[in-house]
Parts: structure tokens; C-alpha cells; sequence
């Protein structure tokens, strides 16, 4: 058995990573995949300027520096089609500070509404070693806030193909089309192949 830590400052995340992995009833605690047990640790790791795989690679590089070990990080982007995938991995700083309806806004005059949510996760086995990157895309719109607000975004996020947003949809329902889920079903695959 080998163990890599999942390294991430969002409890929320790490809630869907361990219920997409471990099947929904699990609530905390650590995941098996292969000969893997994937654990936990919540440190806020530094993030750069730059594109999806630049930013992943760094926060998995540092992770794997600052712990010594095997490591898992993800970031997660969501760009808007009418502004050229922007805001991206910036998406964070954007929720902070103009909130929900900010995101909501920038849109308005433009009649496209669409978004693709990705979420790229990054392996590095230890420090010094090469990262791998696992990337999930699920298509949707921007719309007006609907649903509980906890987490990022979800709420004013609609996946193709639902009338729901992220945020209405029921857990086990997100979690079976999220960009997150895709990822997580690549990333699975080559776990299980080491
Ligand atoms: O420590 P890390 O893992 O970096 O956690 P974070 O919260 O900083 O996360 P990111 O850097 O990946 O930034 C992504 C932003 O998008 C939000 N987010 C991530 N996944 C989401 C999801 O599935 N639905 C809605 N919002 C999400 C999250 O709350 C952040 O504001
Ligand atoms: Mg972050």
C-alpha cells in the first residue's frame, strides 16, 4: 500500500473528491484506488500567474517540496466562452471580490452565456519528480444565482443538458457529470494501472 495526500485549503472539494472515489456515504477519512490510500492535509499551497496545466504543476510541485512525498492537488477554472475562457484559473479572486452577481453581470451584454468548468488534477510522486495531469470539462451556462451558495460558484453555474445549476442539483447528481468527477475517472484509471 502507498499513500498519497490530496493537498487542499477547500473542504468542499475535498468533500466531492472523497464521495466520487469512495461512493457517497463516506464523509472524511481517506479513499482506496489500487494500491493507493489517498489521504488528506489542508495546507493553502502558493498559486502563480499563468495557464490551467502551469498553475496545477506548480501547486503540485510545491506540495510535493513543502511534504516530501507522493502528492495529489487540483485546481479548478471556470472560464466564460465570451471572454475568451477568462476568468479561468482566476476564478477564485473574482468570486472574492465582485461575488455571485458580479460573475452574473460581466455578462450582461453579451448574449453568450456559455462556460466550460475544468478541473485539472496534478500527481507528483515526490520532489524533484515530473507532474501528471488529469483534466475534466463540463459544458454549462452562466445564470442567475439559484441554490445554496457554500460552495464557489455552483450556484450560478448550469451544466448542459439539466435545468438545474450545480448548486440545485442533488449531490449524487453533480457528482456523477461534475468536471470534477471526470477527472477524478482519469485519474483513477492510471492509479489503478501503476
Ligand atoms: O486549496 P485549493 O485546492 O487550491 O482550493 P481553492 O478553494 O483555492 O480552489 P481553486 O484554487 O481550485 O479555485 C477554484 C475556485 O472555484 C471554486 N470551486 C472549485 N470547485 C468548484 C465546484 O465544483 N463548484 C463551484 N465552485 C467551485 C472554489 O471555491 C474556488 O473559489
Ligand atoms: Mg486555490
Amino acid at each position: 500500500m502507498s499513500t498519497i495526500t490530496f493537498v487542499t485549503g477547500n473542504a468542499n472539494k475535498l468533500k466531492e473528491v472523497i464521495a466520487i472515489l469512495s461512493g457517497p456515504q463516506s464523509e472524511g477519512g481517506e479513499s482506496k484506488v489500487g494500491k493507493f490510500t489517498i489521504v488528506n492535509q489542508s495546507i493553502n499551497l502558493d498559486e502563480v500567474q499563468g495557464t490551467i496545466d502551469e498553475v496545477t504543476i506548480h501547486k503540485a510541485k510545491s506540495a510535493a517540496e513543502i511534504l516530501g512525498g507522493p502528492v495529489l492537488v487540483e485546481d479548478t477554472c471556470l472560464g466564460f466562452n465570451a471572454f475568451n475562457n477568462l476568468p479561468g484559473p482566476y476564478i477564485k479572486w473574482f468570486v472574492q471580490s465582485v461575488g455571485l452577481q458580479g460573475l452574473v453581470d460581466m455578462l450582461y451584454k453579451f448574449e453568450d452565456k456559455s462556460a466550460n468548468a475544468i478541473c485539472t488534477f496534478g500527481y507528483c510522486e515526490g520532489p524533484g519528480k515530473e507532474v501528471k495531469l488529469f483534466q475534466g470539462i463540463t459544458k454549462g451556462n452562466i445564470v442567475e444565482s439559484r441554490g445554496p451558495t457554500n460552495f464557489g460558484w455552483d450556484s450560478v453555474f448550469e451544466p448542459e443538458g439539466f435545468q438545474q445549476t450545480y448548486a440545485e442539483l442533488d449531490k449524487k447528481v453533480k457528482n456523477s457529470i461534475s468536471h470534477r468527477f471526470k477527472a477524478l475517472d482519469k485519474l483513477r484509471d492510471f492509479l489503478i494501472s501503476q
